[in-house]
């Protein structure tokens, strides 16, 4: 049995993969953990979940909870707080929280030679198909289209463009062999002007509750190439975070991804 700890628990993401976590064989939820003064700290994490009593009730912070692997979508602040109490309890994280800089990508880096990490910015498997889907479209077309990523969520959402998009970005610039931080432009606004072959678009929608959408269009002379990927619900996330739970148990340190999860790499 593997014990998990969720934190965010009383979140989009947090609920969710507590329901997911009572539903799977072999994980049992052994903490669920919220920001300190948060309405949810002591409430029974199955009834926050909408399932009835789990018995685990939400608490304010890590220190006496018991558990082999920390799920985390939170806040990039919380993920690191989060992350420095792994590494000093030697405990394992999956990482899905988006919208970390550089630096706090490189404390997860650093972390992840003492303790087994997957860090992505999407779970699903639907996503991570679709990053080889782009590997293959960026190489057979080329420098003859022009690349647009666009995304839309939910208003809630903190950080534009999405991780996933991001992500989406970062495939395509390796093929291509194009640096994003040269190439990447983020919206645009009055006299944009022609646009330069070389450059990779991104556009951010936030509306309603939008789960997650992503498209990626090359676009040609006469034809357009679309890869979309629609989330109808939060439950890929959540039910890859835990299949990355599962295979971190093989594991004692590094820094993994989706990709290594689902054998994809
Ligand atoms: N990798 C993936 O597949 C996916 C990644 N995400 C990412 O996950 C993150 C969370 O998304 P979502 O669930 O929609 O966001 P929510 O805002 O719904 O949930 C985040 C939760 O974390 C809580 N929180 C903040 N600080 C702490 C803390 N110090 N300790 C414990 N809990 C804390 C928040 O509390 P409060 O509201 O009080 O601040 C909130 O309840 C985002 O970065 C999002 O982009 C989302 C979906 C899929
Ligand atoms: O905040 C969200 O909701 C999501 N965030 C992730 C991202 O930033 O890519 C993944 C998913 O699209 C949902």
């Amino acid at each position: 049995m593997i014990n998990i700890a969720v934190t965010g628990a009383a979140g989009r993401m947090g609920r969710t993969l507590i329901e997911a976590c009572a539903r799977a064989e072999g994980l049992r939820l052994s903490a669920a953990l919220e920001r300190p003064g948060s309405a949810a700290i002591g409430k029974d994490a199955g009834e926050l979940a909408g399932l009835g009593k789990l018995g685990v009730a939400v608490r304010a912070g890590l220190d006496g909870t018991d558990f082999d692997v920390l799920v985390d979508f939170t806040s990039p602040e919380a993920t690191l707080a989060n992350l420095d109490y792994c590494c000093q309890h030697k405990k394992k994280m999956v990482i899905g929280t988006t919208g970390l800089d550089e630096a706090g990508k490189g404390r997860i880096a650093t972390a992840a030679r003492d303790i087994a990490i997957v860090f992505a910015p999407n779970m699903s498997v639907g996503v991570n198909l679709c990053f080889k889907l782009l590997e293959t479209a960026a190489r057979v077309l080329g420098d003859e289209v022009d690349v647009e990523i666009i995304e839309a969520h939910h208003r809630h959402k903190a950080d534009a463009p999405s991780g996933t998009a991001l992500r989406m970005g970062e495939v395509v610039a390796k093929v291509l062999q194009r640096d994003l931080k040269e190439h990447g432009v983020y919206g645009r606004h009055g006299i944009s002007g022609e646009r330069a072959r070389q450059t990779i678009g991104f556009s951010s929608i936030r509306a309603g509750d939008i789960v997650g959408d992503h498209t990626v269009l090359f676009a040609g002379g006469g034809e357009r190439v679309e890869i979309t990927h629609r989330a109808e619900s939060r439950m890929p996330f959540a039910s890859g975070a835990l299949r990355a739970a599962r295979w971190l148990a093989e594991k004692k340190n590094g820094l993994y991804d989706m990709q290594d999860v689902l054998g994809l790499r």
